[in-house]
C-alpha cells in the first residue's frame, strides 16, 4: 500500500507520524472519509470544501491549495491502482512540543490513505440495522462544533461503546437540547406518512451523503422537512435511515428493542438506496483520465 505523506508517496511501513504530532497528542486536526466508485471519486469537491472549512474553523492553515489536494487524492488512488476505494485524508496541526499551544507547530502534517472497503454494514442493508439511543450527548456547537470533522472522535466513540455493550449496530445521539442529533458516524432520517424528516444541522456533521440523499429524494418527488425530532418521532416512524460515506444509506429497523414500521426495510429506503447506487456508479471525478 502506498501512502501520501507530506509531499512523498511512501510504502505504508515508512509512513510514520511523530510522537510530538499534535494530531496524535491532542486530536488537533481535521479529516475526511471519501469513497471512490467505478474509477471516480464521489463528491470530491464537496469533501474538500468541508475539509478546508473545518480547518479554517480551528484556525489551521492547510498550506496547500484545494486543487493540489485534489491531485494528491487522485495520485494516491493511481499509485494504489484503485478504482473502488475508501480514502482517508488527514491534516493535523503538525509537530510541536508537549504544550497544546498550536503556535508551537510550524507546519501541518498531511497524509492520505486509500484502501479497498466494501459495504460497511455487510448484509444488514437487507435486514436493517439495530440502533440504540445512547446516554452520551453529541458535543454542542458552543463547545466543540460537530460541523467540524475533527480528529476529536471520542464523543462518537463513547456513543459507539455504549451501543456495542447494548447490542446495537449503531448509536443514535441526542443533542444537549434533547433533540435527535445523528448517529455515531452517520446522519439520521425519519420517514413518516411519506415525508422524510431530518434534524437541523447545527449539532451534527453536515454530511455529504445527507445532501446526496436529499437530492435523490427531490428527484424522486419525496417531500423532505428539516425539523427538531425526539423519541416520539423515532419510535413512531414508518422508516428510519442513516447516511454516511462509510455507511452509505442504511435502513434502521429496530431501535432500543422497538420495531420500526414493519420491522423490515421500507419502500422509501429501497428507492433511495437504488437511486443512490446509480449516482455513485456514474458520477464523480475521474481517477484515470
Ligand atoms: C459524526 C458523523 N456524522 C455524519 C457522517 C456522514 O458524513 P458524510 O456523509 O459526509 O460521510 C459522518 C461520517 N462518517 C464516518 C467518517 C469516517 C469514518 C467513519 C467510520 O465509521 O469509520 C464514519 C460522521 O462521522
Amino acid at each position: 500500500m502506498i501512502i501520501y505523506m507530506d509531499g512523498e508517496y511512501l510504502p505504508k511501513e515508512e509512513a510514520k507520524v511523530s510522537v510530538f504530532d499534535h494530531g496524535l497528542l491532542y486530536g488537533d486536526g481535521v479529516f475526511e472519509g471519501i469513497r471512490a466508485y467505478n474509477g471516480r471519486v464521489f463528491r470530491l469537491n464537496e469533501h474538500l470544501d468541508r475539509l478546508y472549512d473545518s480547518a479554517k474553523t480551528i484556525d489551521l492553515d492547510i498550506g496547500m491549495t484545494k486543487s493540489a489536494m485534489e491531485e494528491v487524492v487522485l495520485e494516491t488512488l493511481r499509485r494504489n491502482e484503485l478504482k473502488d476505494a475508501y480514502i482517508r485524508l488527514v491534516v493535523t496541526r503538525g509537530v510541536g512540543d508537549l504544550g497544546l499551544d498550536p503556535r508551537k507547530c510550524q507546519k501541518p502534517t498531511i497524509f492520505v490513505i486509500a484502501t479497498g472497503w466494501g459495504a460497511m454494514y455487510g448484509d444488514l442493508y437487507e435486514k436493517g440495522l439495530k440502533a440504540i439511543t445512547v446516554s452520551v450527548r453529541r458535543n454542542p456547537a458552543d463547545a466543540l462544533p460537530p460541523n467540524v470533522k475533527s480528529l476529536n472522535y471520542l464523543n462518537n466513540i463513547l456513543a459507539k461503546i455504549e451501543a456495542n455493550y447494548k447490542g446495537g449496530d449503531e448509536a443514535i445521539f441526542f443533542d444537549t437540547n434533547g433533540y435527535i442529533a445523528e448517529g455515531s458516524g452517520d446522519n439520521i432520517f425519519i420517514v413518516k406518512n411519506g415525508v422524510i424528516l431530518t434534524p437541523h444541522t447545527l449539532n451534527n456533521l453536515r454530511g455529504i451523503t445527507r445532501l446526496v440523499l436529499l437530492e435523490v429524494a427531490a428527484e424522486l418527488g419525496i417531500p423532505v422537512r428539516e425539523q427538531n425530532l425526539g423519541y416520539f418521532d423515532l419510535y413512531s416512524a414508518d422508516e428510519v435511515l442513516v447516511s454516511g460515506s462509510a455507511a452509505e444509506i442504511a435502513p434502521v429497523t429496530l431501535i432500543d428493542g422497538r420495531k420500526i414500521g414493519t420491522g423490515k426495510p421500507g419502500p422509501v429506503a429501497s428507492q433511495l438506496i437504488a437511486a443512490f447506487q446509480t449516482k455513485t456508479q456514474n458520477e464523480g471525478k475521474e481517477i484515470y483520465k
